[in-house]
């Protein structure tokens, strides 16, 4: 049976970094929350054993694709578990919409649709908890994918807490690079040391993200989106980069200010969504 799965972009809405672990992760405060906007995919489980990804990614070698990183993982740990035998496979489609590299999780968010659908489909049983902690061995942000609703993170992005922010509307904007996250998190000056506060106190108070200021340094477009969008409305880096987002209460307004923009910018309109459409998708 062929079965499409939903697979949605995150935005951080804010991001501090508090501190550095001895083994050079970074220490980070942020809220989650995903969008009404992301990839699809298409699963087929079988029983001839093979994963295979029949929409290949010129960018990345189908042994590093999240989408088989996490079938593998999966298969390895419910085959060792016991809870399925060697012949489940699975064959996998992806229509890709989320930027790679962008700050948008899509290679998590791959991760993590992977992991909860071939759950379903194979059948193993494994509580949520249990996926997202098998996720986390495949990128930080891949817990928050799997538990489906919006949070305020600690630690390295797997300390969970369920948070409601507004759900506002946003024009999520790409500047035509990719940053990657390695780069900004090893820059030299890059804030380290924002204090920790309780969620009631971030809250409360005008949101940012701490990779903002490094990434306006070294990437010039980043720094001209921002200069842009900032004449029109609320506007932050989501992640370590490189889209930017700006905030609007109505999708008119959202949509009015797209139709400004300028020729090198690529950009969408999407609503923010404290339930991700991929649990929506499970509770259906
Ligand atoms: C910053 C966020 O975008 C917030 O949503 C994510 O935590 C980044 O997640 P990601 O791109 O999936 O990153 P990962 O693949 O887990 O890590 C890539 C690299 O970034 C650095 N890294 C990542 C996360 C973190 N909290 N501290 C780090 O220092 C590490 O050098 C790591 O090897
Ligand atoms: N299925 C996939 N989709 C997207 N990227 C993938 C995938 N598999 C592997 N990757 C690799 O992972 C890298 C990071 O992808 P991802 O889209 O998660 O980063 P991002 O958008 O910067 O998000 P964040 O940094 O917020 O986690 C990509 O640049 C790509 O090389």
């Amino acid at each position: 049976m062929i079965t499409t799965w939903p697979s949605p972009a995150k935005l951080n809405l804010f991001l501090y970094i508090t501190g550095q672990r001895a083994d050079g992760y970074h220490e980070l405060q942020t809220l989650f929350q995903f969008l009404d906007f992301g990839d699809t995919l298409t699963i087929e489980a079988t029983q001839r054993g093979a994963l295979t990804l029949h929409t290949p990614f010129a960018e990345v070698e189908d042994e590093n694709n999240l989408i088989l990183r996490a079938a593998r993982l999966l298969k390895t740990t419910a085959l060792a578990d016991q809870r399925i035998d060697a012949s489940a496979g699975a064959g996998f489609s992806i229509e890709k919409r989320i930027p790679m590299g962008g700050g948008l999780g899509g290679g998590s968010s791959n991760a993590a649709t992977v992991l909860v659908a071939l759950n379903r489909l194979w059948q193993c049983g494994y509580s949520a908890e249990t996926l997202a902690a098998l996720g986390l061995q495949l990128g930080a942000d891949v817990p928050v994918f799997i538990d489906g609703h919006a949070a305020f993170a600690e630690g390295v992005g797997e300390r969970l807490y369920p948070a409601s922010p507004p759900e506002k509307w946003y024009l999520v904007a790409h500047p035509g690079v990719s940053i990657p996250t390695p780069a900004v998190f090893g820059d030299h000056d890059l804030t380290r040391d924002t204090p920790r506060r309780s969620l009631n106190q971030l809250m409360d108070e005008p949101w940012h993200n701490d990779c903002e200021a490094v990434v306006r340094k070294r990437f010039r477009k980043v720094d001209e989106l921002l200069v842009w969008l900032l004449e029109y409305a609320p506007s932050r880096l989501t992640g370590t980069g490189a889209c930017v987002f700006a905030e609007f209460d109505t999708e008119e307004a959202a949509r009015r200010v797209l139709e400004l923009a300028p020729e090198w910018i690529t950009a969408f309109v999407a609503r923010g969504m404290n339930i991700s459409p991929l649990q929506k998708r499970l509770s259906e």
